[in-house]
C-alpha cells in the first residue's frame, strides 16, 4: 500500500517523465490479496528487511535483444534472503509459466552462450563431451531450457555473468530440483556485500542430472583459471 502511494505521488508530481508514459492500468497500486492473505511462512518470521536483497536484470540477453531474438530475452527478479537465492518463495507462489518435461535419456545436451564465448568456455564444454551444444543467449533463457528438459546442463566457464543474471534463475531451478553453482560446484552468495561478477563461472544442471559428477569432469587447469 505504501509503495502504491509512492507511485501515485510520483505520477501526480510529474517528476519522472518515464513514469508518466506508462499506461496507468500497467501499474499495480493495490497489494496482492492472495499473497497478503497467506500466513507468513515460518522460515521468514524472523526475517528483517536488511536480510533481503533483490537482484533485478530488467533485460537479460541484451545482445540477442538487439538482434531481434526476443525468445532469448527474460526479465529477472531474484530475491535473496540471508545471502541465499530464495528458493522457498519460488516454491510457494508458483508464478512460473513453462512446460516442464524430462530431458532426453539417449543424448547429453549442454547449453551455453552464443555471444560471449572464448577459448576457456569452449575447453570446458569439450571436457564434458556433450552430444549436442545449444548456443543461445541469456542466463534466464538457458535456465528455462533446463527447466523445460531441452538441455541437461548450462556451462559457462567465464567471469561475464553478474549476480542479477543468476539469482532468480538459481532460485527457480533449485526450487524445482535442479542446481546452479560456479564451475567448482559451489553456490554463489547474493548478500548486499558481494561482488557483482559471477567470477567463478556458471555450472547449472536440470533435475535428475548428477551435478557433482559433471563438475568433476572439468580439468584442474580450467578450475585454476577461476580462483576465489
Ligand atoms: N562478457 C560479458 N559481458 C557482459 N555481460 C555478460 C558477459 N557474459 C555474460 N553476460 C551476461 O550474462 C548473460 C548470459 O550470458 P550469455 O547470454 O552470453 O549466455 C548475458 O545475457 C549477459 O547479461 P545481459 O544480456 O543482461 O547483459
Ligand atoms: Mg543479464
Amino acid at each position: 500500500t505504501r509503495a502504491g502511494k509512492i507511485i501515485k505521488d510520483v505520477m501526480s508530481s510529474g517528476e519522472l517523465g518515464v513514469v508518466q508514459k506508462v499506461p496507468s492500468d500497467w501499474i499495480v497500486t493495490e497489494s496482492d490479496l492472495e499473497v497478503l492473505s497467506s500466513n507468513c511462512p515460518p522460515e521468514y518470521v524472523e526475517t528483517k528487511p536488511e536480510d533481503i536483497v533483490v537482484w533485478v536484470d530488467p533485460l537479460d540477453g541484451t545482445s540477442e535483444y538487439t538482434q531481434g531474438l526476443l525468445d532469448h530475452v527474460t526479465v529477472l527478479i531474484g530475491i535473496a534472503v540471508n545471502g541465499r537465492a530464495d528458493t522457498m518463495g519460488s516454491h510457494r507462489f508458483r508464478s512460473w509459466r513453462f512446460s516442464a518435461s524430462r530431458t532426453p535419456a539417449d543424448k547429453f545436451i549442454v547449453t551455453t552462450t552464443r555471444s560471449h564465448s572464448d577459448g576457456i568456455v569452449v575447453k570446458a564444454l569439450e571436457a564434458l563431451k556433450p552430444d549436442e551444444i545449444v548456443r543461445v543467449g541469456g542466463a534466464g533463457h538457458k535456465v528455462l531450457l533446463l527447466l523445460e528438459g531441452r538441455a541437461h546442463a548450462y556451462v559457462f566457464a567465464s567471469k561475464g555473468c553478474k549476480k542479477w543474471d543468476t539469482c532468480a534463475p538459481e532460485a527457480i531451478l533449485e526450487a524445482l530440483g535442479g542446481k546452479l553453482t560456479d564451475i567448482h560446484g559451489n553456490n554463489y552468495g547474493y548478500g548486499k556485500d558481494v561482488q557483482y561478477p559471477d567470477a567463478q563461472g556458471i555450472f547449472a544442471t536440470a533435475k535428475g542430472v548428477d551435478h557433482a559428477l559433471l563438475v568433476s569432469k572439468i580439468p584442474q587447469e580450467l578450475l585454476d583459471a577461476f580462483p576465489y
